[in-house]
């Protein structure tokens, strides 16, 4: 069988993108999407996102962490997704889809996509460090300078500890550069390594930074190791809505998979 695959990459955040809209891709084939998400025997990806048809929306997403399982959303493969949807001309610069953390819109202008994410309204901080969803879990701790953290052994010890149980989170440090500009490293949970980004951990910390009084700026810029992503958002009651994660998705390749 011949699997045909485009490769995108939003900040380094990299991602096999599948159109699945005939069904026929082997979804429940973990050892094969993780066989793709491979950097030596695969195609190499953090991730595996599947578009497919949506009775009400113009698609569904469905994202795998590169271990192969399907996993929550994935910002940065959102943005990707809306690039490869204006590819295939399945939209044109706007739409609404739907993921597994519920509906989504999203602008695209060249190669810059706006994807709104849902509503926060449930933070926990404490002294050491400050938990929230953003579509994904995320635990953040601040540090004196990202560049000297091991995030992936760091990461790791936090992301199976006990604070986190079986389903463990993502882990994102995180150090102040200016009034509204933050550099974050971040450990990803089922790719069980740092990635060059994560969309929704840059979105967690600038709504933790903005919570904790880092930040008073309602726009914040995230510097990455892939790249700089921005998010804007708007207190809301005890949490923010209007959450907009903003930045490149490009193109890498087109190929097929035999299998
Ligand atoms: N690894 C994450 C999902 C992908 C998140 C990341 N790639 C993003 O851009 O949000 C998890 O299992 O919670």
């Amino acid at each position: 069988m011949t699997i045909p695959f485009s490769k995108y990459q939003g900040t380094g955040n990299d991602f096999v993108i599948i159109d699945n809209r005939q069904e026929l891709f082997a979804k429940n084939d973990t050892k094969l999407i993780a066989r793709m998400c491979d950097r030596k025997f695969g195609i190499g990806a953090d991730g595996l996102i599947l578009l497919e048809n949506h009775r009400d929306t113009d698609f569904r997403m469905v994202y795998y962490n590169a271990d192969g399982n399907e996993s929550s959303m994935c910002g940065n493969g959102g943005r990707c997704i809306v690039a490869f949807a204006k590819a295939l001309s399945l939209i044109s610069h706007s739409t609404t889809f739907m993921a597994i953390d519920g509906l989504h819109e999203a602008q695209i202008k060249g190669d810059i996509v706006y994807l709104k994410m849902q509503d926060v309204n449930n933070i926990k901080s404490t002294a050491e460090y400050t938990f929230l969803d953003t579509g994904s879990p995320h635990h953040i701790e601040l540090c004196e300078d990202v560049k000297n953290i091991n995030v992936k052994a760091e990461g790791a010890a936090i992301r199976y500890s006990s604070l986190y149980g079986a389903a463990g989170s993502n882990v994102n440090f995180v150090t102040p550069l200016q009034e509204d500009t933050f550099a974050v490293r971040t450990y990803e949970r089922g790719v069980e390594d740092e990635t060059l980004s994560c969309g929704t951990g840059v979105t967690a910390v600038a709504l933790a930074m903005h919570k904790q009084g880092k930040t008073h700026s309602k726009k914040i810029e995230l510097q990455v190791e892939g790249g700089k992503l921005y998010v804007s958002f708007e207190p809301y009651e005890d949490g923010y809505h209007n959450i907009y994660l903003i930045g490149p998705a490009q193109l890498v390749f087109k190929g097929t998979w035999e299998c």
